[in-house]
């Protein structure tokens, strides 16, 4: 089956190479039965230097990238949307795609969560903007799987020896992912450094220079042998059915995470995205969890630092949509560790070609910067001594027409060889106690420990 299936793709690629008036063809076609994950495990030994993965909230569309064709990559902090939406634009106009029409071909992308600060050596590879059209794509939606090839019309040989080699890897035996480690080092900034940080944030924000910032910490493991990212993906599948599963690898480093929050999804003229900010545990019995959620909804300091977040996207929405709805008061999200303040919202009528757009005006959102923006991010250079890289900021793709569905990067690790870096952070307001943002922080990074089999919580 799998040798028919690679006769017939290159017979169709040769076929459209030859004919195409541009310079890239991709073809889609219907491929059912193969596991996603088990997809992304083949990446490396086919010889793709680039993986990327991504699950939607619902696990409805998931979709999987190896290799790069065409990619944009900038390091440009006054242009860098511009730049990566200038390439998205380029690319739509070189790109012929043919096949099943559903399955169009995508870039997956990232940002860097601050482009105006220095960043340093652990983030190489992750620049302040990027876009990457993989050579061979898997989509799942609606139930239905297919894979897309993209090649350029002038030379196939390379990537197309690597897809030859992932057709017929595919079509035998699957492996499992690697065991994971054990752990052999555990370190991370000094408790009292971060809580005199969170100190002085208060001090700030009670003296009116500000509203809200978002304080983040970092803690660095080490292992005994290599993380293998299939391995922790297949753990945070397991593990967090309701975030966004998204990986980000290129040359062994492999950014990685399960996000509950929406940044913002385009859909033809809808958009939508969830203001999520306030946090608590979950309980251990039903009646503790219960007790601590409607602890949640009532809290003011939680209310206050979710309304910045409600305030800036409702404002945000209602400048490029015709017509905007969120519920009146927030809901309860209740994932695995945590539970949060939750406030959908959805725009119709949006003005807005292209989701990058809408990605550019909201990052930061309050819930990860704070309010005002540009006093926040301030604030966050000042105080906060970590390279946040990646960490909290848009992850997700795009495709030819502009549509796309974007993520905030939280609840996620930099796997670089045998150390993984866990990132989390939280909203300080005035009546913010830095013990509990503390505690609050350890809850945060309790899905990736779990993940990566460092905590054992069953
Ligand atoms: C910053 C993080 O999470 C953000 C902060 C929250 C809070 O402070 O209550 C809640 C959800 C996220 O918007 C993180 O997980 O690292
Ligand atoms: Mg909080």
């Amino acid at each position: 089956m799998a040798i028919g299936f690679r006769h017939h793709l290159q017979q169709q690629l040769h076929r459209l190479a030859v004919n195409a008036a541009r310079p890239f063809v991709s073809w889609a076609e219907p491929w059912e039965g193969v596991d996603p994950v088990s997809f992304f495990m083949q990446g490396p030994s086919c010889g793709f230097r680039e993986r990327f993965f991504w699950a939607d909230r619902t696990g409805g569309t998931i979709l999987v990238g190896l290799g790069s064709v065409y990619a944009i990559e900038t390091e440009k902090a006054d242009s860098r949307f511009d730049d990566v939406e200038a390439g998205r634009r380029r690319w739509e106009k070189e790109m012929e795609p043919y096949g099943a029409v559903d399955a169009p071909p995508l870039l997956f992308g990232g940002f860097s969560f601050d482009p105006y600060r220095p960043g340093t050596d652990i983030w190489r590879g992750f620049p302040a903007g990027k876009l990457v059209a993989p050579a061979a794509l898997l989509a799942v939606r609606n139930g239905k799987t297919t894979l897309t090839v993209t090649m350029p019309t002038h030379q196939q040989g390379r990537d197309w020896e690597r897809i030859g080699r992932l057709l017929e890897r595919i079509s035998g035996p699957m492996a499992a992912p690697k065991q994971l480690p054990r752990l052999v080092s555990d370190e991370e900034e000094e408790k009292e450094r971060w809580l005199a940080a969170v100190h002085k944030a208060i001090t700030s924000i009670r003296a009116g220079e500000l509203d809200k910032v978002v304080l983040a910490r970092a803690r660095r493991l080490a292992f005994a042998k290599t993380v293998d990212a299939a391995a922790v993906l297949q753990r945070l599948r397991e593990q967090q059915p309701f975030a966004y599963i998204f990986a980000f690898e290129q040359d062994g480093r492999c950014f990685i995470g399960a996000s509950p929050e929406q940044l913002v999804q385009k859909e033809g003229k809808t958009c939508r995205s969830v203001c999520l900010a306030g946090s608590v545990r979950r309980g251990a019995a039903m009646e503790e969890d219960e007790r601590l959620g409607a602890w949640l909804q009532a809290d003011r300091k939680n209310n206050e630092e979710h309304q910045f977040v409600v305030q800036m996207i409702g404002r945000l929405f209602s400048s490029v949509c015709e017509t905007v709805e969120m519920p009146p008061a927030p809901q309860l999200l209740k994932l695995p560790h945590i539970q949060h303040l939750c406030t959908p919202v959805v725009g119709r009528g949006c003005r807005e070609r292209s989701v990058l757009r809408l990605v550019e005006m909201m990052h930061p959102t309050p819930a990860l910067g704070g309010t005002p923006r540009d006093r926040a991010l301030e604030v966050i250079r000042a105080l906060e001594p970590l390279d946040r890289g990646w960490y909290a900021a848009p992850i997700g793709w795009v495709d030819g027409d502009g549509n796309g569905e974007w993520a905030v990067a939280i609840r996620s690790a930099l796997l670089a060889g045998k150390e993984a870096m866990l990132f989390a952070g939280c909203g300080i307001v005035a009546d913010s106690d830095p013990d509990s943002e503390y505690e609050e922080t350890n809850v945060k990074m309790a899905p990736m420990l779990s993940a990566l089999g460092v905590m054992n919580d069953g």
